[in-house]
């Protein structure tokens, strides 16, 4: 493949650069300058499940380029998509950001937040000590694998739905609609509000 390069200066001593990378920097420079509503899934079911959503919630916050602007209420739920009661269950939550960061760097960095609090990846939707999803980024339809944007099943998990609408009565899901007629269609069975229990949003 042939590499399209931007004209640059006639000075010899300067190497032109690729028209790919030209893009990328410019898609990072107005993403700086334009923070963007991202939307995160916290899941646990391992360990002191308050303690480390609390744990992932300050980390988030922690990150620069990220600002958090609402932790829902935290909801005790049956796990979803295993044989019922092959699982502790879980305690769900959901957060609303701003960020500069882009979709890729957001996802490295709920990677990282989910290897600090030593998450295991061995089985499909097995048991863990903390799961950071996107569940949504700005307004963005993707189906790449590495990161889909909606979340692929966020539609369809009442533990995701009913926190964001707790904190989002008017939110949306790109491309599914208003997330106050998704969980309308989904079952609610198994998905407990925890009035006792609260994340705090970091000051
Ligand atoms: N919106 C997204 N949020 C987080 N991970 C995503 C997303 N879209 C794709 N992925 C990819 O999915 C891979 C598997 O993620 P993970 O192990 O957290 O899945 P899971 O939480 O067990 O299941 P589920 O995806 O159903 O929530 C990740 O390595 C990531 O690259
Ligand atoms: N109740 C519940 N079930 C799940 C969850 C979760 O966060 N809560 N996460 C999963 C994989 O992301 C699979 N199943």
């Amino acid at each position: 493949m042939t590499a399209s390069f931007t004209e640059g200066p006639s000075d010899p001593t300067v190497q032109p650069v690729p028209a790919s990378v030209v893009e990328k920097v410019d898609a990072a420079d107005s993403t700086l300058h334009n923070p963007q509503r991202a939307v995160l899934s916290l899941g646990a079911n391992l360990g002191n499940r308050l303690e480390t959503l609390q744990g992932a919630v300050d980390a988030l916050e922690d990150t620069p380029g990220v600002r958090i602007k609402a932790v829902s209420p935290v909801y005790e739920t049956e796990p979803w998509g295993v044989e019922p009661g092959s699982q502790p269950s879980y305690f769900n939550a959901v957060v609303l950001l701003k960020t500069t960061l882009p979709p890729d760097s957001l996802l490295e960095r709920a990677h990282a937040v989910e290897e600090a609090f030593h998450r295991v990846r061995d089985e499909r939707w097995g048991a863990r000590t903390i799961d950071v999803d996107i569940v949504s980024y700005a307004d963005l339809i993707s189906d790449d694998p590495v990161l889909t944007l909606p979340h692929p099943r966020a539609h369809e998990r009442a533990f995701v739905l009913a926190p964001w609408l707790d904190v989002d009565p008017e939110a949306q899901l790109p491309g599914r609609g208003a997330v106050a007629e998704l969980l309308a269609d989904v079952t609610r069975t198994g998905v407990t509000p925890r009035a006792d229990l609260e994340l705090r949003l970091p000051e």
